[in-house]
């Protein structure tokens, strides 16, 4: 069985540069953009096509790696957009047939 606690750790790291910025997190440079929720959305659009590309092309290594880089992404717009990722799981739970 993997890990899926992972993501939650990454989700409670994500929520921790929200409420703490850091100059050196890459989270909070994109929590405090100028553009503001626009950069995160950006960046799942960004990620989104960069896996279409790598699956379509069958590359596995870069395929695993840009659909890390899009459910990461994800995470931080869903913070971006004042989502509560615990929603998002409890909407996958109840779509269960
Ligand atoms: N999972 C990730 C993760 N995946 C990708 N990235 C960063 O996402 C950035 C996006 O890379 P790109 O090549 O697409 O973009 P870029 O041109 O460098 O940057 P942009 O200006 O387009 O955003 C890179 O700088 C990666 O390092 C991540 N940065 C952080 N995490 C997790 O978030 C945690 C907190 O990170 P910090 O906020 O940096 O402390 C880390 O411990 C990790 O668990």
């Amino acid at each position: 069985m993997r890990d899926w606690n992972i993501l939650e750790e990454v989700w409670q790291v994500i929520q921790d540069r929200a409420e703490h910025p850091s100059a050196e997190s890459y989270v909070s440079s994109v929590l405090t953009h100028r553009k503001g929720i626009d950069k995160s959305l950006e960046k799942v659009g960004e990620e989104a096509v960069e896996f279409i590309l790598a699956a379509k092309n069958q590359v596995p290594e870069r395929t695993v790696s840009e659909a890390a880089d899009l459910l990461f992404h994800l995470l931080v717009a869903l913070q971006a957009s004042g989502t509560d990722v615990g929603d998002v799981l409890d909407e996958l739970a109840a779509r269960r047939k």
